[in-house]
């Protein structure tokens, strides 16, 4: 497997891979200075990545507005990365490219998108919707019938009541508590969680 991107985030999916027995072949960055990442090689950047042309790939990368940029530069049917310890229902579906941390739960009748982070401890109850390059903060707890559109960040510890929808490209604060729907853009803070601003995608 090929992990591109060498911060915090890939250290956990290089663990998760060694977790489920996925050799690594290497890493990719941008950093002309790393050399070596955990151990394996740094190969070059994303460009020379390019030219290696696989699809066992991971996009190890929090941001989820760069993930998806990456993304659209990759073959298709990349790889996930589920953690061993994660407790996921055989009656939910995970797209390509998501990365599902330790301790992680997705009850039944959840469908995650692709290129999705569904991070340490979180819970994803039973019949969500997350889509593409969501991303699930450690602790976060959406209860059931919860949807989530495309690269909002659900941020630390933050807890969504059932049945919310929250737009696309939202950002829902660390310890937030959502009761009300939040639309596209949103940033939310608080408890009961509020608007303060709207997110610009640069
Ligand atoms: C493994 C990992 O590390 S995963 C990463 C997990 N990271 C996160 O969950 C981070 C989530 N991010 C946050 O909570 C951030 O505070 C954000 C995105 C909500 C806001 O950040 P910024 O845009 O920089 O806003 P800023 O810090 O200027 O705060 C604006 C106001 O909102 C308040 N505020 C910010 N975050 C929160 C919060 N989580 N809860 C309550 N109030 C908050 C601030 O106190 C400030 O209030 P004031 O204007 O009365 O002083």
């Amino acid at each position: 497997m090929h992990v591109i991107g060498a911060g915090g985030h890939s250290k956990v999916i290089v663990d998760i891979l060694l977790e489920s027995h996925i050799q690594i072949n290497g890493v990719w960055d941008e950093n002309p200075d790393l050399k070596v990442f955990m151990g394996y090689p740094v190969r070059g950047n994303f460009d020379a990545f390019k030219k290696v042309k696989t699809d066992k790939v991971i996009i190890a990368i929090g941001s989820n507005l760069i993930r998806k940029r990456i993304s659209g530069e990759i073959p298709e049917n990349t790889a996930v990365a589920i953690h061993p310890k994660s407790a996921i229902s055989k009656y939910s579906s995970i797209g390509i490219g998501t990365v599902i941390m330790p301790n992680a739960t997705i009850n039944a009748g959840s469908i995650i998108g692709v290129y999705v982070i569904v991070n340490t401890n979180s819970s994803v109850d039973h019949d969500c919707n997350l889509g593409d390059f969501v991303h699930i903060s450690p602790q976060a707890a959406l209860g059931g019938n919860v949807t989530v559109g495309e690269g909002t960040h659900i941020g630390i510890g933050a807890s969504v009541i059932q049945g919310i929808k929250i737009g696309k490209w939202a950002t829902i604060g660390a310890g937030s508590v959502v009761i009300r729907d939040v639309p596209d853009y949103a940033v939310v803070v608080g408890n009961p969680g509020r608007i303060i601003k709207y997110n610009k995608l640069t």
